[in-house]
């Protein structure tokens, strides 16, 4: 089985739902994201996301436009994203890495051979942030062949219709972006989240996880209760950004330590 798959299995049979960090990978310095990863894995991260390094990240609000610029000022790319993750595969090899990016670097590299190598690595999932559903025909079955699920993100603007569409699309997880905007928003509205993810259940058995505007324990204990699992980015990248001049067990302690809180909170809802 898909170690996406069976971690939701998992968490479903625990009646546990998933927390999901994104970090962008290289930030603020290479070295650092390898013992973040594992940082967050211990304070209780279920699957990771892992940003690929991008010039023009348009979905992203200023922190992770950050976090991008930090990465890159280090010539952090495509390449060092995959061997990081191979090397958290020789200590970790049950938690899920979901790569997270824009199309440009991987169209660079050519899919079939990102595909393979990403495989190769020990990538569980990829989430293309402008790929439109409607032209992911080359990609997709590409994706399949080397065990990649494909996720991909839902809006409070997508239509029924396209969402069912969207879903056929998808494995693993569907990603449920909570509002209309960039990434680190404020605005989170779990009422409202609530109803948008029991139509989207109604019309698939996969999981539903959401992103945007999760940050602190409160908000992630609060989506925890009506989706499958809760993305949190920004706060995360906004203390590496505060803690870009500190030590990596520093940067580490005090990231992770986030996760570790919002874990508490999840799990005692
Ligand atoms: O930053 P927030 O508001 O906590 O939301 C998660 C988000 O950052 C992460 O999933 C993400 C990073 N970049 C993205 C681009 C598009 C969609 C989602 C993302």
């Amino acid at each position: 089985m898909k170690r996406i798959e069976s971690t939701f299995g998992r968490l479903q049979e625990q009646g546990r739902q998933a927390l999901i960090p994104f970090i962008t990978c290289g930030d603020p310095r290479p070295e650092v994201t390898l013992p973040l990863m594992h940082g967050l894995v211990e304070q209780g991260a279920d699957i990771l996301e892992l940003g690929i390094p991008f010039s023009d990240p348009m979905a992203d609000g200023p922190a992770i436009q950050l976090a991008n610029e930090r990465s890159l000022s280090h010539g952090t790319g495509l390449k060092d994203v995959l061997s990081i993750v191979r090397e958290f595969r020789d200590t970790n090899t049950n938690t899920p890495v979901v790569l997270m990016g824009y199309m440009n670097p991987i169209e660079f590299m050519g899919y079939e051979n990102f595909a393979f190598q990403a495989q190769q690595a020990g990538v569980d999932g990829l989430i293309t942030v402008d790929l439109p559903p409607e032209e992911c025909d080359v990609l997709l079955p590409i994706l399949s062949d080397h065990q990649i699920d494909p996720v991909f993100l839902l809006t409070p603007t997508t239509s029924k219709e396209r969402a069912a569409r969207i879903l056929s699309y998808c494995s693993g997880y569907v990603y449920y972006v909570s509002l209309k905007g960039v990434t680190g928003s404020n605005r989170l509205d779990v009422a409202d989240v609530a109803e948008k993810v029991a139509a989207i259940k109604a019309l698939t058995d996969l999981p539903v996880a959401v992103g945007f505007g999760i940050k602190d324990p409160e908000s992630a204990q609060a989506v925890a209760r009506v989706a499958d699992g809760a993305v949190v980015g920004s706060v995360l990248v906004n203390k590496v950004g505060e803690l870009q001049n500190s030590e990596t067990r520093e940067i580490v302690t005090q990231v992770a330590g986030i996760i570790g809180q919002m874990r508490t909170a999840m799990d005692q809802r």
